[in-house]
């Protein structure tokens, strides 16, 4: 299905004990630190990005919380946020939306907590999307420690509970800048009709040129992690490459 004809780019401000961090697919101790989470959202406004991919990873590794500093984030920036990591609960998913932010991305829940996690599709429609985290096509969960079932199996159970979108992120590729997995991308966009933010692995133009030209088959849009902080080009130049 498409929903947009445009990829939307969303670069990614992932927190731990504080600082915006890369990880190596997503395992604890690859840290490497840029900084202020707060200085990078606001980079990335000034440069013209209209989303924030907003993590908090100390949440979704069961280490902490950074909240009051995304809270803060959130609250600061004029752009659409997509707040992520440890939002599991009645309480977790009430302080995200309370943040303000457009949506919030649900990881573990959607594993080990299926009936909840159908309410909170129903309660709150479009404001939530799930994050489908997965090595070849086993879920993750748990800061991606755990399995949590096949990929394709969920995603007709959440199909059918009316999950609105969904953020597919190759685990293999997550911080490596090895592109990204378009056959996984095509994979899940034959298997729903909602749309499909694409994670992982993005490392040149010419790979958001790739998600684009899967806009017609359902990719909506794409986070963008390593690559900016890397400096392998700016936003600047990936907003240009995907503007109409
Ligand atoms: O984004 C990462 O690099 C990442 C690494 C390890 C674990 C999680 C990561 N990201 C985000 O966290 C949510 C899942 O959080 P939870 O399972 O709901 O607590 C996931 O969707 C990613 O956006």
């Amino acid at each position: 299905m498409q929903s947009t004809s445009t990829l939307e780019l969303l670069p990614a401000v992932d927190v731990r004990d504080g600082r915006a961090v890369r990880l190596v697919h997503g395992e604890s101790g690859t840290e490497t630190s840029y900084g202020s989470p707060l200085q990078a959202a606001l980079a990335w406004q000034s440069a013209g990005a209209e989303w924030l991919h907003l993590v908090d990873l100390d949440a979704a590794f069961g280490t902490g919380d950074n909240r009051a500093l995304l809270a803060e984030v959130t609250a600061t920036v004029d752009i659409k946020v997509e707040l992520s990591g440890g939002i599991r609960d009645d309480d977790t998913l009430a302080a995200a939306l309370a943040t303000g932010c457009t949506r919030v991305n649900l990881g573990t829940a959607a594993l080990e907590n299926p009936e909840w996690v159908a309410r909170v599709i129903a309660a709150h429609g479009d404001r939530v999307a799930v994050g489908l985290d997965v090595r070849g096509t086993t879920l993750r969960g748990r800061g991606w420690t755990r399995d949590g079932g096949d990929l394709y199996e969920t995603l007709a159970r959440l199909d059918s509970e009316g999950c609105a979108r969904y953020v597919v992120t190759d685990i293999a590729k997550d911080g490596t800048l090895g592109g990204p997995n378009l056959d996984l991308l095509r994979g899940v966009c034959k298997a729903t009709d909602r749309p499909v933010v694409a994670s992982g692995g993005v490392s040149s133009l010419d790979d958001l040129r790739a998600l684009g030209s899967l806009v017609p088959e359902g990719v909506e849009g794409a986070i963008i992690g390593k690559a900016l902080y890397a400096k392998a080009f700016t936003l600047e130049e990936a907003l240009a490459v995907v503007a109409p």
